[in-house]
């Protein structure tokens, strides 16, 4: 590393030291292996890892890195200069060649283990050996952990190369995938939202592998051909990455008693997570069963106030198994996302998704993810009727909290005092028969219009509308006339600003995100960076120029356009 990146920080934690008071790893599959290699990270054969927080492993470099964006934003907060991400350690170290890091850095990373619920419903399947045991960061591996001006963040590659998750497939991450997480987890931060964070992203000059994917104009559900895309590594940052099919793994493990420690492995999983994301509101000398109690209560908190920020800002992750709900409840997993255009309540840009991940059915996705941690860390509390019975009250409020909060962001975009059901539902109604870009519409109630008008810079055509205009149109003054009792006193331009701050006005549209990863595939930054820009201060006005380009709506011939409209493979 160089000087700078040292001297500008205080020294860097390493992390393996670090994580070595959660578990030492063991591993049940000796047989027939290499000890040096599996202890080296060199063993990159998908197997199965039957106990063990993590596994060590040594990312595998892409070829001829290069720097495509690092986050400008995080680089201050990390107290690192700009310069260091064109700088010859740091791209090397963060486009996977670990091999010359210094002291205390180490040049093994790691990658965990995970269980998979889809929807509240335990998967075992999923992995090669039908067990689960083989399953977890297959393409994601955690380099270090540094402690920077008080607070602790994990970096993890994600793309650098095989691990023992793999399950055969290749642990590469190609540009395209690497270029809308980057984006989309800037746009979040910026947006307000709990997320990982984009550190870094660099592309190989050579190297490519081959994806499914939509060919020019096509317009099939699933990609129609194979295209050779070259490989990127970004690197995400958190506090942590535990996932609840995290929890789950060592949950269901020690609810089967499957190993002598299965228990104890829960346990520890359970106070690192406590002592990474929540140590803050959780005393540590409190007895264990108290620790988790908390810790049901407190990532209750999160996890709800999480989705519905999610829904005020149009945002919907398609696929939201326990394995991509992060334990500290912030966004993760930057695959199968879209930020809704046209309302629409079942949205789903990822089309193995379902209806159960889609746009206004998330706040059901994550009770039942809430749901799938409490079983993993309800072994804790076995012995403990009173602690249990916390545990169940817990989880059967969540539908009240949830509830809670979505009036409560609904009331806040819209500008209430308090929220109206009868006004709210017929909003809805309204915005789907209209229909109603998402994102423009509450920008430009947020102005507190006079009458409609500049409301219907929001409208897409439709052929209802254009059957009807009056009837739409009166229709839609009479809701606006009933919203203008309901709103909070006092002055308009102090109500506009308010409701500013809850309504963005720049949203990460997909097809502004096609064409900056096609031009940076061809070497060209440049729409990429813009995009980088506008997207971080998606609230400001911003120039003219940005206006007319990214306030918007979508236009036609984007419309039902495979890997535009929709996606199906996100990696
Ligand atoms: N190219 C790949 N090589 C190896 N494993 C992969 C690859 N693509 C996906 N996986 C693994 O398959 C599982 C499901 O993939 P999914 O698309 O949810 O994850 P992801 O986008 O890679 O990961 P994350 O949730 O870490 O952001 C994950 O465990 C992931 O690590
Ligand atoms: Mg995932």
């Amino acid at each position: 590393m160089p000087k700078r990146l040292t001297s500008a920080t205080p020294p860097f934690v390493a992390s393996l030291d670090d994580l070595a008071p959660m578990a030492d790893y063991s591993f049940m599959d000796t047989l027939n292996r290499d000890p040096e290699a599996m202890a080296g990270g060199i063993d990159y054969a998908p197997r199965q890892v039957f106990s063990g927080h993590y596994v060590p492993i040594r990312p595998t470099p892409i070829e001829e890195p290069s720097y495509v964006a690092h986050s400008q934003s995080l680089f201050r907060e990390l107290g690192f200069e700009d310069s260091l991400a064109q700088s010859d350690d740091f791209v090397r170290m963060f486009s996977g060649d670990l091999s010359h890091v210094p002291d205390p850095l180490r040049p093994v990373g790691w990658a965990t283990g995970y269980a998979l619920s889809i929807y509240g419903t335990e998967f075992v399947q999923q992995c090669p050996f039908q067990t689960g045991n083989g399953y977890g960061d297959g393409r994601a591996i955690s380099v270090l952990e540094a402690l920077i001006n008080g607070k602790r963040w994990e970096m993890q590659l994600k793309g650098g190369g095989r691990t023992p998750y793999c399950r055969g497939a290749d642990g590469r991450a190609v540009l395209r995938s690497s270029v809308r997480e980057f984006l989309a987890q800037e746009h979040m931060h910026a947006l307000g939202v709990p997320t990982s964070r984009s550190l870094s992203l660099y592309v190989s000059k050579t190297e490519t592998v081959n994806r499914p994917w939509y060919s020019p104009g096509s317009r099939s559900t699933d990609p129609d051909v194979m295209v050779s895309e070259p490989v990127a590594i970004s690197t995400r940052v958190a506090p942590s990455f535990i996932r609840v099919g995290q929890l789950e793994l060592f949950g269901r493990r020690a609810r089967k008693q499957e190993n002598p420690r299965a228990l104890e492995e829960l346990e520890k999983i359970v106070l690192h997570l406590i002592h990474r994301e929540y140590s803050e509101t959780i005393d540590p000398s409190l007895a264990l069963a108290d620790q988790v109690v908390y810790l049901a209560r407190a990532f209750r908190s999160r996890l709800t106030s999480l989705v519905a920020n999610w829904i005020r800002v149009g945002y919907c992750q398609g696929n939201f198994n326990s394995d991509n709900c992060a334990a500290g409840g912030f966004t993760l997993d930057y695959g199968p996302f879209g930020f809704c255009e046209v309302f629409d309540p079942y949205y789903q840009p990822w089309t193995g998704g379902g209806q159960h991940f889609s746009f206004l059915n998330q706040p059901m996705a994550a009770e039942r993810n809430f749901y799938s941690f409490c079983s993993a860390v309800r072994p804790l509390l076995t012995g403990d009727p009173d602690a249990l019975q916390q545990l169940d009250q817990i989880q059967g409020d969540f539908p009240k909290v949830m509830h809670e909060q979505m009036e409560k962001m609904w009331a806040a975009k819209l500008g209430l005092e308090a929220f109206d059901g009868a006004l709210f539902s017929e909003l809805v109604t309204l915005m789907t028969q209209t229909p109603v870009d998402y994102i423009l519409f509450f920008r430009e109630l947020s102005s507190v219009p006079d009458d409609i008008e500049p409301l219907k810079k929001s409208f897409y055509k439709s052929r209802a509308c254009a059957a009807d205009p009056e009837s739409f149109e009166k229709r839609w003054s009479d809701w606006l006339i009933k919203w203008k009792s309901h709103i909070r006193s006092g002055s308009r331009e102090a109500l506009s600003s308010q409701m500013k701050q809850a309504n963005p006005k720049y949203s990460l549209r997909e097809w502004f995100v096609v064409p900056a990863y096609q031009q940076a595939a061809a070497g060209d930054y440049a729409l990429l960076h813009e995009l980088q820009d506008v997207m971080t201060q998606p609230y400001a006005e911003q120039s003219k120029k940005v206006e007319e380009k990214y306030y918007r709506l979508k236009p036609p011939e984007y419309f039902e356009l495979g890997g535009t409209s929709h996606l199906s493979c996100s990696s």
